[in-house]
């Protein structure tokens, strides 16, 4: 991993380790997202109160705010075993009988990406997790024949980050079906607290909304930003992570006060200094920055437009008030900015905790 992907939400190889070192293990562990985690707590009580597996569980949402930590949690809570794949992983619908032909009673599957499973093996995924029964079928041509196999009662929980690419079948079939939305700050402070005890690191209570702010909603990133901070703090001063540690460790990696890094700001400062605010063509704009457009597009626009910095309009990429606000700048008179401050859609652009609403507040 580089400098460049600290503010990344996907996890490098070589975070494994230390991401399961910091997993919540059962439900009160797990912070925040306290709807889907009443949700999931009924549902899991009544199953073991009925004696019965609890009904399929999909977890849609962005990568890193917990979907994997929750399916751990879903296993532990019931007490039983979990077999970990991955809808990349299933190439053949015979690699997937392979595995749910082997499930004892009550186990627990969980599906990563499950929107990116091959279709003949999701096909082989309705009847198993409608009847907990699959047909092999054995040979090739006409002298091929199904074998029905019973499978053991189980609990698929399946996680994607595009929900929307599932077929309607496989959907279905899903009893309960959870949305995991960004965290706000205050639940990321104790996401923070949490895992700075674990790694045993010393951190004051502006220290961790210092790190929560930059954060972007995600404690994948918290956590990352934490380990960054821990680093700097051991370094360069007593190992106490506080605020003005966290800014000084931040301002090392070019993590901005609101989680933008290099690409972002790159990619904002080029629409506004060359551009006056856009609209401005994708690829124009990727050129300026010195990418790909696809980089632009998928690694640094999501976020930028998730912040309320940049909005994609049909004539091209355009420069909001509180982008101009976050850089210092005033957009021109009559440009699509100043005329948006004027009609003052934006709560107060000189404030960029307001760029993300109440639940997503840049720290103070
Ligand atoms: N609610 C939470 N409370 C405490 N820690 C959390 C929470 N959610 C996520 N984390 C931390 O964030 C890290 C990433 O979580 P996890 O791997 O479960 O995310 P994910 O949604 O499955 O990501 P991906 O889609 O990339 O697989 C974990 O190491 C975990 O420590």
């Amino acid at each position: 991993m580089t400098a460049d992907d600290v503010v990344s939400a996907y996890a490098a190889p070589e975070e494994r380790d230390v991401e399961t070192s910091l997993r919540p293990r059962q439900l009160d562990e797990f912070i925040g997202q306290h709807r889907v985690r009443e949700q999931l707590e009924v549902l899991l009580r009544s199953a073991q109160r009925r004696n019965r597996p609890p009904d399929h569980i999909l977890l849609s949402g962005p990568p890193g705010l917990g979907k994997t930590s929750l399916a751990m949690i879903v296993a532990a809570e019931l007490g039983s075993a979990i077999r970990v794949t991955s809808g990349p992983a299933i190439e053949r619908s015979g690699d997937l009988a392979a595995v749910l032909t082997t499930l004892a009673r009550g186990d627990v599957l969980f599906i990563d990406e499950i929107h990116r499973i091959a279709r003949p093996a999701e096909e082989l995924l309705y009847s198993a997790m409608e009847d907990f029964r699959v047909d092999v079928v054995v040979g090739k041509g006409p002298g091929a024949t199904a074998i029905p196999l019973d499978v053991e009662p189980f609990t698929l929980v399946g996680a994607t980050t595009r929900s929307g690419l599932l077929t309607g079948p496989l959907r279905d079939r899903f009893g309960f079906v959870a949305h995991l939305d960004f965290y706000g700050a205050a639940d990321l402070e104790r996401v923070l607290d949490r895992s700075a005890a674990i790694l045993g690191v010393r951190i004051d209570t502006a220290g961790a909304a210092e790190i929560a702010g930059r954060s972007r909603g995600t404690p994948r990133i918290a956590n990352r930003l934490l380990r960054r901070v821990r680093d700097y703090a051991e370094v360069r001063a007593d190992g106490i992570v506080t605020e003005d540690i966290a800014r000084a460790a931040l301002a090392v990696y070019e993590v901005d006060r609101v989680g933008l890094d290099r690409l972002d700001r790159a990619v904002l400062d080029a629409l506004v200094s060359s551009f006056g605010g856009g609209p401005v063509g994708l690829s124009t704009l990727a050129v300026a920055v010195g990418e790909e457009p696809g980089t632009v597009e998928e690694v640094a626009e999501p976020f930028l437009v998730r912040a309320g910095l940049l909005a994609r309009t049909p004539r091209g990429r355009v420069a909001t008030p509180a982008a101009w606000a976050h850089l210092g700048r005033t957009p021109p008179p009559g440009s699509p900015a100043a005329l948006a401050a004027g009609s003052a859609a934006v709560a107060d652009p000189s404030d960029p905790g307001d760029l993300f609403g109440g639940s997503f507040r840049a720290a103070p």
